[in-house]
């Protein structure tokens, strides 16, 4: 998975918007997504820093997504448009051997997408969304309890759909190599676009912390986020009951890499030892 330099996909962004999106009616893009994210983001900034040091996360809680059901309902339809246009692939993972070779093992039922600038055209509050939250989330954490060097200028996303019916993803790292490979992924963001979720569809997201297990469902607009290079986590089978598209449980995950590798797998860390 290569990173997207931010100034590059802003560009490309750019370059797909129509001439004149802002001046008259485009239907397609949502008014109300920014201003809600903006103010979200900036009101929740101090509490999810303040989290990710001393927890290692943050999510929302039960009564205060960080978008409302309509704009989630938006980017999941945007979702599906990316899907009919075949831009999923079979999702894989890394996993590593006793001899500290990777090797790739398929996801079952897990299907992955990475948007650009070229989807514009489809899915443009997912990329308006994406844009925003690298712009300005960075920012916002660096000035917590402690900077770890959250970069603005380079980013990964993913667009992963997990299959109702029984799908799910093993415990891991998102970035259990870091410097030895070149990654220095340091935060997972995630916002789950699932309008019709309830619980009893299941696939929940597991964080695997010291004493205890974190069990977050993928309601619509949760957004999650955790330290990239530490926090192991798995999410727990779809339920077979629900079959069907409505049930698929999306997800819209950026990871922000550090600038300083220093913070990745620091020894210092009170997570260090939780690396599986
Ligand atoms: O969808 C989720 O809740 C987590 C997905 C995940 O762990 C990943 O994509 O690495
Ligand atoms: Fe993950």
């Amino acid at each position: 998975m290569l990173a997207m330099h931010a100034t590059s996909f802003l560009r490309l962004l750019v370059n797909r918007v129509p001439k004149h999106a802002h001046s008259s009616m485009n239907l397609s893009t949502s008014s109300t997504l920014l201003p809600l994210l903006s103010t979200s983001l900036t009101s929740l900034s101090s509490e999810i820093s303040e989290s990710l040091h001393s927890k290692g996360y943050w999510h929302t809680p039960d009564s205060n997504p960080l978008l409302p059901l309509s704009e989630i309902k938006l980017l999941r339809s945007e979702s599906l448009q990316l899907r009919a246009q075949n831009r999923f692939e079979q999702s894989y993972s890394e996993s590593i051997t006793s001899s500290g070779h990777a090797t790739r093992f398929d996801k079952p039922g897990v299907y992955a997408c990475e948007p650009d600038g070229a989807d514009y055209d489809t899915a443009p509050n997912l990329l308006t969304y994406m844009s925003h939250l690298i712009r300005e989330f960075p920012e916002l954490l660096n000035e917590g309890p402690r900077s770890y060097g959250i970069s603005n200028e380079a980013f990964n996303a993913k667009l992963a759909v997990t299959s109702s019916g029984g799908s799910g993803y093993p415990k891991h790292i998102d970035n259990p190599r870091g410097l030895a490979v070149g990654d220095t992924r340091k935060l997972t963001c995630i916002l789950y676009l699932n309008p019709s979720y309830v619980p009893s569809h299941l696939g929940l997201l597991h964080l695997h912390l010291h004493t205890s297990t974190i069990s977050i469902s993928p309601s619509p607009g949760r957004f999650v986020c955790f330290w990239s290079d530490l926090i192991p986590h798995s999410v727990s089978k779809t339920s077979e009951e629900y079959v069907g598209e409505e049930y698929d449980r999306y997800a819209i995950t950026v990871w922000m890499p550090t600038v300083d590798g220093r913070n990745i797998h620091d020894p210092e860390s009170p997570f260090i030892d939780l690396k599986v």
